[in-house]
């Protein structure tokens, strides 16, 4: 605390009152609960996988769009039970409007279909990379963000958009150096479930909460699946009869249960078919254990696990055809997927996949003398005017330069010296000889000009 009392005012002495002495209270320098800074070698890394999903994403001829990060909490309100909801980063803002930080990014992409009407023509191929947040409770230490790519296919009501959105998976994948031995690719359809509730007689309003309890096997035990289905309505022998099928990991087992006429059976048919035309079959398996834990998914579901079963899902995405409806307006027909950034990163550290992503710099430029910083200024200028990326050092020795360069990769060293340096430098690669007006730099094999 400051001694005031006893600190002397200008008027009582020549000069500055001695600083008043007070006690600092540095601020907390970690960032929020549950968010991640990234120093330059981990945006290095994210920009790396960032490039790849842009690269996929090209190569599907998909187009990219962004959303605000902020939207009106209405978008996510849905009253399944889904986690996702029960996590909303939702508050009110200034104008006392209900606001969410997104939990995902479908909705948005729904929003702006709906709002663009008949001014896009179908199908879209849109995709996005982009931060979503969940508010949970931090007992269980989970991170509040991460970056999600997401491609969406608008408009098309056959498997055949599923069956690009998978080829954009194993295309990510084949490029990040994973193979089909390391991660799978589970698929099923909620058409599944859907016409075994009906068999069971269980009144459609129930199918979208039974869909987000049955998406938790595997996260709790099949006792308190069992016990949430009934008390959602469900009978036991119906539930009985829903853990077997969910269990079935063979497409022929599947038809002997729902009939060769089944929706479900004749879409994965499709779907496993256009698959070896792709030639991606072998990361493809049925599971209908997969339900995905969205609420508005209406067919076919997937996701990608790591085989050793080490990792939560990598990826997820599937069929939502009735989102839209939910928005007040008419249907169209779509599907997506979500990839997040946080798991793949620790997939690629379990397989030794990272790459090496070094920092690279073209040029320092290192005057050895202060008055020559008007000289290195025109060397810096010139060659960045030419492309190259120059990194301008001063105030340093020599030694440090000389390591400075080796920790950047630099290309060139440029040292800006008048030409006694020369005799002294002459060893060196690169000298510069300052010449009145213009500048003269050389390496051993050539001279440049400015
Ligand atoms: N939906 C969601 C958002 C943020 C994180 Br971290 N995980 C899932």
């Amino acid at each position: 605390a400051s001694r005031a009392s006893s600190i002397p005012t200008h008027d009582d002495v020549d000069g500055a009152a001695p600083i008043a002495v007070t006690e600092r209270t540095m601020i907390d320098v970690n960032p929020p609960r549950g968010t991640r800074d990234f120093l330059p070698e981990d945006m290095r890394l994210r920009n790396w996988l960032f490039q790849q999903f842009r690269e996929v994403s090209r190569l599907l001829s998909f187009e990219e769009v962004d959303f605000p990060v902020l939207e009106s909490e209405a978008l996510f309100i849905r009253k399944a039970g889904e986690e996702i909801t029960q996590q909303l980063y939702n508050f009110e803002d200034k104008g006392g409007r209900r606001v969410v930080l997104r939990p995902e990014i479908t909705p948005s992409l729904a929003r702006l279909v709906i709002k663009q009407g008949k001014s896009v023509s179908l199908p879209l191929k849109w995709f996005t990379i982009g931060q979503c947040w969940r508010y949970e409770r931090m007992t269980r230490g989970r991170r509040r963000e991460h970056y999600q790519w997401n491609m969406d296919i608008i408009g098309v009501s056959r498997v055949r958009a599923e069956a690009e959105l998978i080829h954009a998976l194993v295309i990510l994948f084949e490029r990040l150096g994973i193979t089909s031995a390391d991660v799978g690719i589970r698929i099923s359809s909620r058409k599944v479930l859907q016409a075994l509730l009906q068999t069971y007689s269980i009144p459609e309003h129930l199918f979208t909460e039974v869909f987000v309890i049955v998406d938790k096997l595997g996260k709790i035990t099949k006792e308190e699946i069992e016990k949430e289905l009934v008390s959602v309505g469900v009978s036991l022998d119906a539930v009985k009869g829903l853990v077997e099928v969910l269990s079935f990991k063979s497409l022929t087992r599947l038809e002997d249960v729902l009939g060769p006429n089944a929706e479900a059976v004749a879409d994965l048919k499709q779907l496993f078919s256009l698959a070896e035309n792709y030639g991606y079959s072998q990361w493809i398996q049925f599971d209908a254990s997969v339900v995905r834990g969205l609420a508005y998914y209406t067919g076919i579901v997937f996701e990608a696990f790591d085989k050793e079963g080490k990792l939560r899902a990598i990826c997820g995405g599937g069929r939502y055809d009735r989102l839209l409806s939910t928005f007040g307006t008419d249907d169209i027909p779509a599907c997506g997927f979500g990839f997040g950034d946080a798991v793949i990163v620790e997939l690629l550290k379990e397989k030794g996949l990272v790459p090496d992503l070094i920092r690279q710099v073209d040029d320092i430029v290192f005057p050895l003398d202060v008055e020559l910083e008007g000289p290195a200024s025109k060397i810096v200028a010139s060659l960045r005017q030419k492309g190259r990326s120059v990194d301008l050092v001063e105030d340093k020795r020599l030694k440090w330069v000389f390591k400075h360069a080796e920790r950047v990769n630099a290309g060139r060293l440029i040292l800006v010296g008048n030409s006694e340096w020369q005799r002294v430098y002459k060893r060196i690669s690169t000298i510069i000889v300052v010449h009145s007006d213009c500048c003269y730099y050389l390496t051993k094999n050539k001279m440049f000009s400015k």
